[in-house]
């Protein structure tokens, strides 16, 4: 497995492929990111990893300088797997200009609702470093996971506005069994705290059996607000969208999704759960 540390390493490498997927991170693997890994090498023997902890999608107030950086271990999980090459780019690399000056990719509409509300800028950095990615690597296929649903639907509208010559993969969420679902950030709860963020996915699949019953969305949304509240949670939002392009659900919406973004302490999850609308089916 190469270990590509700059954008000339990876132009050199990739010079010397045919096709290739991508699977982007920002490292602090866990088998969520496995499972992008190896739906990956499904579409592909020739698989690239990145790593980069990309500071444009950070706000001011946020993890960017505690955020977990474990890159050995990281690429000893990726080496088992058969990935060919991990790209570890550094920030100068990427934004040779400073984030400042830097050219951005936004994706109006869809990156200012939801967690784009909470966190201003964020899917503005998502998209741009995604494209830049996509430029650098130049993939066939790229693989994003379901977890971070607005995410993957931001990074779809880029990759179809911008004619980008790559296929979107989206992977399910990986959860503990517990329900809790896999991310890096799980890591700054207490153990206390990751008993209680059990109560996400709950709340989620309560909300889910809500609209099998067809009870009405907001009384859906408001008790579950209740119910996280009550298990500890600051609840950031809890919403029932349409699962296209995340507009407030209607009764018409063939598919659903509900999106949760809540806080245990200072750490901040997220979580969805899809919903096919009973009337439609
Ligand atoms: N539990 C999971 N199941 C499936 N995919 C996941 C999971 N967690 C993360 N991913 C995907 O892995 C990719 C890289 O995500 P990232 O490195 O931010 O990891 P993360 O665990 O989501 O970290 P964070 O705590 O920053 O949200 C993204 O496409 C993300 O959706
Ligand atoms: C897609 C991504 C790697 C872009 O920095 C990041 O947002 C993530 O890890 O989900
Ligand atoms: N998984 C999304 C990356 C972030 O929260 O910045």
């Amino acid at each position: 497995m190469k270990i590509l540390k700059s954008l000339q390493e990876l132009r050199e490498w990739r010079s010397a492929q045919q096709e290739v997927a991508l699977v982007p991170t920002m490292g602090n693997l866990h088998d969520g990111h496995l499972q992008l890994v190896k739906s990956a090498l499904q579409h592909c023997d020739n698989v690239v990893v990145s790593i980069f902890v990309n500071p444009m999608q950070f706000g001011p107030n946020e993890d960017l300088d505690s955020y977990p950086r474990t890159l050995d271990a990281d690429c000893a999980a990726l080496e088992k797997l058969g990935v060919s090459a991990v790209f570890t780019p550094t920030v100068s690399d990427v934004y040779p200009r400073g984030l400042e000056q830097q050219t951005k990719v936004s994706v109006p509409g869809i990156s200012n609702i939801l967690c784009g509300s909470s966190r201003p800028g964020h899917f503005e950095g998502v998209a741009t470093i995604v494209c830049k990615l996509f430029n650098m690597v130049q993939p066939q296929v790229a693989v994003f996971g379901e977890k971070d649903y607005q995410q993957l639907q931001v990074i779809r509208l880029m990759t179809q506005d911008l004619s980008l010559p790559v296929e979107v993969i989206g992977v399910p969420t990986q959860r503990e069994a517990s329900g809790l679902a896999l991310s890096s950030r799980n890591g700054y709860l207490t153990a206390e705290e990751k008993t209680q963020a059990t109560a996400l996915y709950k709340g989620l699949q309560d909300a889910k059996a809500g609209l099998e019953r067809r009870e009405d969305f907001e009384q859906i949304e408001s008790q579950a607000v209740q119910q996280l509240g009550k298990a500890g949670f600051k609840v950031d939002y809890f919403s029932i969208r349409n699962a296209n392009d995340l507009q407030p659900a209607s009764k018409t919406d063939e598919k659903w999704v509900i999106l949760a973004a809540a806080f245990l302490g200072k750490t901040r999850l997220i979580d969805n759960l899809q919903a096919d609308n009973p009337a439609a089916t």
